[in-house]
């Protein structure tokens, strides 16, 4: 595809505007801080219908294949996408503080669950799905903020994980590592089916976004990113993780427990590329990404 081609796509769907007010779509990740971006109409608009229903999209993808480096790219994007970032220093800084002290003083004692479950999972691992699934229960259940409320275009809301990939990626994994027990599994799945089904339509996706990379990649950059929890995760673990993703996401025979998850239709985006430094890269993804959420 030429670039003028591109452009000419990129431009028809979503506008990007400089600071000095010249469409310049190349740009718009070199210097995303400089861009301030207008594509209210970047999406089917449902200016003329009234207030637009606001869409919910989860970004899926194995350890460090690059989601959040991908949500920057979305969040600097368009203004009328919105991106919750999965609560990673909450998992790693709970703080309890219920013990007294000698002297009577209140204690509060931090601990960090995530390197807790890395380095025991057999142990923490039912205790990190509670706390995961519960905080990524919560970032779903948080309403849009005003701005995409009042967009004239196609708002999305776009999570990074979800309580989907926390059951049928990281908990069933875990489950078919013997690191969580048949017993703990039983009560993971019933509250979490409980709970799904009461929450109904508030935590209900409209399409996912797979992010999709070899386990060799992801474990490239793993070790390039250096999160010193993650100092003992081996290549094994990221290849049993990414067959879970193709199960679910891809050959679809993961067994699901959740009519509208059943059809939900899935971006697949080839992320073992190198986007940060390639524009090209960098539109191609956006305007997939754009086409997809207009047709959801
Ligand atoms: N497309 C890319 N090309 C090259 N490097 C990348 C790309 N995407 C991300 N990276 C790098 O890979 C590392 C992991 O990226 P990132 O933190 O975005 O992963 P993640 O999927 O959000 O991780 P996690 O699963 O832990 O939440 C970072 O060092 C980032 O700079
Ligand atoms: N066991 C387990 N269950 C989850 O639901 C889950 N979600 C994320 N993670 C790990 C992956 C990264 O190291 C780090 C940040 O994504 O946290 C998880 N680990």
């Amino acid at each position: 595809m030429s670039a003028f081609y591109r452009f000419a796509l990129l431009s028809r769907v979503c506008n990007f505007k400089t600071e000095t007010g010249l469409i310049h779509v190349g740009s718009m990740a070199v210097n995303p801080g400089r861009l301030s971006l207008t594509c209210r109409r970047c999406l089917s608009g449902s200016a003329v219908d009234g207030p637009a229903r606001v869409k919910r999209v989860s970004i899926e993808g194995n350890i460090a294949v690059g989601k959040s480096t991908f949500a920057r790219l979305l969040q600097s994007a368009c203004p009328d996408w919105e991106v919750m970032a999965e609560p990673v220093s909450k998992w790693q800084n709970i703080e309890s503080g219920t013990k007294k002290g000698k002297d009577d003083a209140p204690q509060t004692t931090v601990s960090n669950l995530l390197q807790m479950m890395y380095q025991d999972p057999k142990r923490w691992s039912y205790t990190f799905q509670t706390y995961s699934c519960m905080s990524r229960l919560r970032t779903q259940l948080q309403p849009p903020p005003a701005r995409l409320l009042s967009s004239e275009g196609t708002p999305v809301q776009v999570y990074e994980r979800s309580v989907y990939s926390d059951r049928y990626i990281f908990a069933l994994n875990m489950f078919e590592l013997d690191c969580i027990n048949p017993t703990e599994w039983t009560v993971y799945q019933d509250w979490h089916s409980l709970l799904v089904e009461q929450f109904g339509h508030q935590v209900e996706l409209e399409g996912i976004i797979y992010l999709r990379a070899p386990p060799e990649k992801c474990m490239e950059r793993l070790v390039h990113r250096g999160r010193s929890e993650e100092e003992g995760v081996k290549l094994d673990y990221l290849e049993k993780l990414h067959v879970q993703h193709e199960k679910w996401l891809v050959e679809k025979s993961t067994e699901l427990h959740f009519e509208k998850l059943k059809q939900i239709p899935v971006l697949q985006l080839d992320a073992s590329v190198e986007f940060q430094s390639d524009p090209d890269v960098r539109e191609q993804f956006i305007t997939k990404v754009t086409n997809f959420f207009s047709a959801l």
